[in-house]
């Protein structure tokens, strides 16, 4: 029993010290857990303990980030924003007054906003603060600081000023309590009426006129085309008003009506240029009024106020008092001209119109801003231009043929133009030695031909023959007017022609046949050109010449289009006096025959200046046809070369050994509108001789010199004999020169060996047969000759053999071509007064009256139409003329 109790004992004793076993191993599992867990507590404590200090750290260093960030785009942001301000207020809207001076905005743009001050942005650039005002709206403002106020006005006014040409905005300054003295500085404008006061009571006034400006832009100027003069000015790049900007500096309770016009400005002034600058005056909120808040503690900007504004000083006084200065003596002395280029169209558009239907082209601009066009074509056909010397003339005959150049090619429209006072400036459209150019549709330039009528008759009966040949034409294909003539016939050349004449009525003046004749194709030219598309374009400065005209209603009736410059008389209708108060390069144009209601006032641009002109020809010259040519250019004062006379270059020998069977001596140059040689034929025919008449030696001279040495090229060398007897010293060296040039073929005689030339010239025509070699006698000054030629028996003196010559010799190929230096002189050596002159069959008269000329050498009694003049000469052939014909000698060959 014991036993089992041991045993019972040992067993629960070892069940015991294995439970204990079990307990201690969980005990210390969980003790080391339990430490584990505390491990991880205090691990976790303290973990928890360092994050809000990390935290912090990283917020701190995201907000230092973020701040830093914040500041660079500030910083970008108000550099983008001064940039803007910059650019959209440039030069002298936003310059500071230190280097502040005068730049107008471009032509057709904006003068945009105006600086006042800057924008105060911590650490950040500084910002222009802008106030739009011109073309922009209104500005009001307010606050107790009257200092900032006026720094404000005045910036604004100059800025404004500076920012648009001179004279392009006027003031209106309305000051009850300080009496303008807030605009002093702006005083000197007022000088050139840009600056206007308004009196105390005035305000309503000045309203009332503001109010209907902006009710006359919008209905003439703007007349629904354009929503505002802004638009109108980008479209075109014109502006024909100027900014209106009143100025109203406090005052009374305004009237009912005050209140409503001062509302009307508000709403519709800016589309119109008109705006307000107001302090003390209450304006109604509009989108286009700009508050400006200056206060003791700053100024603020806009609806609602923007950041603050730190105001730039005003500007300097003696700034704004010479800038206005400047402006109003720049206005003073006239408006700029507009630009020539107005007249163009886009080098694109150059030479795309018809001229089927006439030629339209404008000249200036109008009132508004508007082309002033000028038409030519069956209504009105001619125009007259009228103004007094030095008022513009020439410049709008510039102007006009570049507008109408530039239009119409050359195969639509060519010009012929003649200038009858002294000047060159139309040689421009020829091609000078200096300038290849020319203008391809000039045919014709005549200048300087104030003494040579002949040859604006040459061109007017060239034109009646161009009339006559589409008259013609027309009636061929049974049509009555140029445009039916060219739809009938495409392929043919049919331009309008355009004629102008400058100082016409030196073509008619005077009662002998050049102004008499004149005067008839004028008038047929005139009546008839119309349906031909021939147009005349006469100018003048002198009222006789217009009267000369109004002898003849009904030529000036074909005038319909009448252009009358400054001060200009009798162009317009007799009651129609607007072209007395014309400003300068302004003119009338009127195609209603002058009439008052057909009055147009246009601005002409400068397009005569060098430059200007020359820009427009090029580029067309660069557009000419690949066989365009250059236009004739007739100068009276320049002295023919004989070596570039067509007429001269074309002469040859004829082919093979034969003699020329009617040689031509070449005389001097027809005044024709071709160049052309006076040329005297010398067949085997009595009477085929040359008599040179007058004491002017250089011109009898030349006259010899250039029919020997034209007859000259048409011989082969050693085919012709030239003789040549020289009895004036002062002949000397040109009858020289002429015998060398001739060589082997010329033989030199003086007073000496002339008797010896008559005899031997005279033995020789009685020999049997007709010579082959042609023989020339030229004598230069013969009749020095005559007590050489006195010797003698009687019958058979040097005078009896020559002229003996002068009879028998051109059957026989021996002409003499002589100078006398007198008619009495001539008609001496021929025989006396009664002797007969028949043998002289061709004379070139120089210095001789025509009355000299009566009798024998001249058809008719009393002579030809003939006053000598330098550098001229008559040359009359019996067998060719009817009347003689006015020749320019051809210049010294050497
Ligand atoms: N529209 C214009 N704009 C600017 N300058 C002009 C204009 N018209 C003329 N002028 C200038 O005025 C001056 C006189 O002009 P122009 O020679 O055309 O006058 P005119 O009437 O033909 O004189 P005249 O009969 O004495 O020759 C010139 O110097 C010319 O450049």
């Amino acid at each position: 029993m014991a036993d089992l109790r041991a045993q019972l004992a040992t067993r629960v004793r070892g069940m015991l010290s294995e439970a204990l076993g079990v307990t201690r191993t969980r005990v210390a599992t969980a003790e080391s857990e339990l430490a584990a867990a505390r491990d991880r507590l205090a691990r976790v404590r303290r973990a928890a303990a360092g994050v809000p200090e990390r935290v912090g750290v990283e917020r701190d260093r995201r907000l230092v980030e973020i701040d830093k960030r914040h500041a660079a785009r500030l910083a970008e942001l108000a550099h983008r924003a001064a940039e803007a301000a910059r650019r959209e207020a440039p030069g002298a809207a936003s310059a500071p007054w230190s280097h502040w001076r005068v730049t107008p905005a471009g032509r057709g743009e904006s003068p945009g906003p105006l600086r006042v001050g800057t924008l105060r942005v911590a650490d950040a650039e500084p910002v222009p603060a802008l106030v739009p005002l011109l073309d922009a709206g209104h500005v009001q403002l307010h606050g107790d600081d009257r200092a900032g106020a006026e720094a404000v006005v005045s910036a604004l006014l100059l800025r404004g000023v500076g920012r648009t040409d001179p004279g392009t905005v006027r003031l209106y300054g309305y000051d009850p309590e300080h009496l303008g003295g807030g605009l002093a500085g702006f005083a000197p404008l007022g000088t050139a009426g840009l600056l206007t006061f308004v009196g105390p009571g005035g305000l309503a006034r000045l309203l009332d006129d503001l109010v209907e400006q902006i009710r006359r832009i919008n209905e003439t100027v703007l007349a629904g085309e354009y929503g505002s003069l802004r638009a109108l000015a980008a479209a075109t790049g014109r502006r024909p008003e100027p900014w209106r900007v009143a100025v109203l500096l406090g005052g009374d309770e305004l009237s009912r009506h005050e209140r409503g016009q001062l509302d009307r400005v508000v709403r519709t002034g800016a589309a119109c240029g008109v705006h307000l600058v107001v302090r003390g005056i209450d304006l109604p909120d509009d989108p286009s009024l700009t508050r400006v808040r200056t206060d003791a503690d700053g100024t603020r900007i806009g609806t609602p106020p923007g950041p603050p504004v730190r105001l730039d000083p005003p500007p300097p006084a003696t700034l704004v008092t010479e800038t206005c200065r400047e402006i109003a003596a720049r206005v003073n002395a006239g408006p700029p001209p507009t630009p020539f280029t107005d007249l163009l169209p886009p080098p694109e558009q150059m030479w795309k119109e018809d001229s089927a239907h006439g030629l339209t082209a404008p000249i200036g601009e109008g009132p508004h801003g508007r082309p002033v066009l000028l038409t030519l074509g069956d209504y009105p056909p001619h125009a007259l231009i009228g103004g007094p010397s030095g008022t513009g003339k020439t410049n709008l005959i510039f102007a006009w043929i570049g507008a109408l150049a530039a239009r119409y090619s050359p195969a639509e429209l060519e010009f012929y133009l003649l200038d009858f006072k002294e000047g060159v400036s139309f040689a421009r459209f020829a091609q000078g030695r200096r300038d290849p150019s020319w203008l391809p549709h000039m045919r014709l330039v005549g200048i300087n031909v104030n003494t040579d009528r002949e040859f604006g008759l040459a061109l007017l009966r060239f034109l009646a023959e161009e009339l006559r040949r589409r008259a013609d034409a027309a009636k061929k294909h049974e049509v009555t007017k140029l445009s039916e003539l060219r739809a009938v016939d495409p392929a043919g050349h049919w331009p309008r022609i355009v004629a102008v004449v400058d100082e016409f009525q030196a073509l008619l003046a005077g009662r002998d046949v050049v102004a008499r004749e004149a005067a008839d194709l004028l008038e047929d030219l005139a009546r008839r050109g119309r349906s031909q598309g021939i147009h005349l374009v006469l100018a003048s400065q002198d009222v006789r010449g217009i009267e000369a005209l109004w002898g003849r209603p009904a030529l000036v009736a074909q005038f319909t289009l009448r252009i009358a410059l400054p001060k200009a008389l009798r162009i317009l209708a007799e009651r129609n006096d607007a072209a007395q108060a014309l400003p300068r390069y302004h003119a009338v144009v009127n195609a209603e025959s002058g009439l008052t209601e057909g009055n147009e006032v246009a601005r002409i641009p400068s397009a005569s200046d060098w430059e200007t002109w020359s820009e427009l020809q090029h580029r067309l010259w660069r557009m000419r046809p690949a066989d365009a040519a250059p236009a004739r250019l007739f100068d009276g004062d320049a002295i023919p070369r004989l070596t570039e006379a067509p007429d001269f270059r074309a002469l040859t020998p004829p082919p093979g050994d034969a003699a020329p069977r009617g040689p031509v001596a070449v005389l001097g140059e027809i005044i024709d509108v071709q160049s052309r040689s006076a040329a005297l034929r010398l067949p085997r025919a009595p009477g085929r001789n040359l008599a040179v008449l007058g004491t002017r030696v250089d011109e009898a001279c030349a006259v010899l010199d250039a029919a020997a040495r034209s007859l000259a090229r048409q011989h082969r060398p050693g085919t012709a004999r030239f003789s040549i007897a020289c009895l004036d010293p002062d002949a000397d060296p040109a009858a020289r020169a002429l015998y060398e040039d001739l060589a082997d073929d010329a033989a030199w005689y003086d007073e000496e060996t002339v008797a010896e030339l008559m005899a031997e010239t005279a033995t020789a025509l009685t020999r049997p047969g007709t010579p082959g070699t042609p023989h020339y006698l030229l004598l230069f000054a013969v009749d020095a000759a005559a007590g050489a030629l006195a010797t003698g028996s009687p019958g058979s003196t040097g005078l009896d053999r020559l002229r003996r010559i002068l009879h028998d010799g051109p059957e026989r190929r021996t002409h003499v071509l002589a100078w006398w230096r007198g008619v009495a002189r001539m008609r001496a050596d021929l025989g006396g007064p009664a002797a007969r002159t028949d043998q002289i069959g061709a004379w070139v008269a120089l210095d001789v009256q025509g009355g000299e000329l009566g009798s024998a050498l001249y058809p008719g009694s009393g002579g030809p139409d003939w006053y000598p003049r330098p550098w001229r000469g008559l040359f009359f052939d019996r067998a060719v003329h009817r009347t003689g014909q006015v020749i320019i000698p051809y210049g010294p060959s050497r």
